[in-house]
């Protein structure tokens, strides 16, 4: 089998398609992959680090508004239309999947054009622009949320969640903390921005970071790469702390995730998902700037079932930020409630879901 896949931009595109990769992987151990992204995206590191065959095509995305780089953009869509059909048909894949991000466009919109079976996958409660424009064109469209299923054609959406929640599971170990110097028998909070770090949130741990030296609690703090050097100068000036190990990136979440009692962290879909797989609490603060501020939605989700506290980045301070952990953290009563809430909204068997959606694509033969 022969498998394009396809998502950029940022680490919650990537890192599902990454995990249905693995997942095709253990069960088809021959199948053959070829990604395309950018070479300006995350995933030009992301998973040329997984030694999967990688290509780049040059493409941006569509600004909301009218405007001269829209031409710009549609001239590089048509190109990288033209650049994705000559690579497709070089490498003739069984099946493409869009995991998200503008990359995706002229990928899947080149492979139904060709009428390769293809899929996007939309992570978010609501989608973004590039997955509107391609639900018209692709065979299947999987989500994550019921509450997107409206935004697509209605007979090609399946609801099967995130891959990423499936390959968060795993045995618990938490020795893997001692290799950021934490003790392995703290309760620790997790704090990161995403996938690229957030600077609203970094401000507020910085101011922070002086009281958590006192607490029963450790924290490991992942402030984004781009973010790294500014942070630690700043935490320098703090002074050290032994309860608080700060990181630029961490590439081993599931085990993370897996070893820590808290998440603090923006409300982007695939957090989410790897979150509620593992049923863990969180503190989710949205970020504001982000389409149709659809984190809101992600994180409103999760809040409105009692599995996690929501803080909007207006309303972010420092001290709102540990009040916030405090409540968490120091009531174990509180902190299992939440524990289930969120469990209840996991969908662990998401990247076999996903698996089989290609599996019976790539059989069917193109009707369209
Ligand atoms: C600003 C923006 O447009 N954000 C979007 C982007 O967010 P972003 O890329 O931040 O996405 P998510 O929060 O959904 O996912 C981040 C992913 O990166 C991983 N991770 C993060 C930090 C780290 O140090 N190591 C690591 O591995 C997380 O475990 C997770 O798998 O894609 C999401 C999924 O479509 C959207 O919901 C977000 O709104």
């Amino acid at each position: 089998m022969k498998i394009v896949v396809s998502g950029g931009g940022t680490g919650g595109h990537i890192y599902p398609a990454l995990a249905l990769i693995r997942t095709i992987k253990q069960k088809h151990p021959d199948t053959e992959f070829l990604y395309i992204g950018t070479e300006k995206g995350l995933e030009s590191t992301l998973v040329t680090r997984e030694n999967i065959p990688f290509k780049a095509i040059e493409i941006t995305g569509f600004k909301r508004s009218l405007s001269a780089e829209n031409f710009k953009t549609i001239t590089r869509f048509l190109k990288g239309v033209r650049a994705c059909k000559k690579i497709l048909k070089d490498f003739k894949p069984d099946a493409v999947i869009g995991t998200g991000g503008y990359v995706c466009g002229p990928v899947v919109y080149a492979a139904a054009k060709l009428k390769i079976p293809s899929i996007i996958h939309e992570q978010n409660s609501v989608p973004g622009l590039t997955n509107k424009f391609l639900s018209r064109y692709v065979n299947k469209v999987a989500i994550c949320f019921e509450s997107a299923r409206q935004f697509f054609p209605e007979k090609k959406v399946v609801l099967t969640g995130n891959p990423r929640a499936s390959e968060v599971l795993g045995k618990t170990d938490t020795s893997v903390l001692k290799s950021y110097n934490l003790s392995e028998g703290k309760p620790t909070v997790l704090i990161f921005g995403g996938s690229r770090g957030a600077r609203p949130i970094n401000e507020a741990v910085i101011k922070t970071l002086a009281q958590f030296a006192q607490k029963s609690y450790q924290v490991l703090y992942v402030t984004g790469d781009v973010h790294y050097e500014n942070v630690k100068k700043e935490a320098s000036l703090i002074g050290q702390n032994q309860n608080i190990a700060v990181v630029p990136f961490i590439h081993n979440m599931p085990e993370i995730l897996r070893a820590v009692e808290l998440v603090v962290a923006r409300a982007g879909a695939t957090t989410i998902a790897e979150i509620t797989a593992l049923g863990l609490p969180s503190i989710l603060i949205p970020s504001p700037y982000v389409t149709n501020n659809h984190q809101e939605k992600n994180a409103k989700s999760l809040t409105e079932n009692g599995a996690a506290s929501m803080l909007l980045e207006k309303d972010l301070t420092g001290s709102k930020l540990l009040e916030s952990i405090d409540a968490i953290l120091l009531d174990k009563n509180k902190e299992n409630k939440m524990k289930n809430a969120a469990q209840k909204l996991g969908i662990p068997d998401a990247s076999d879901r996903l698996y089989n959606v290609m599996r019976e694509l790539s059989r069917t033969k193109m009707t369209k």
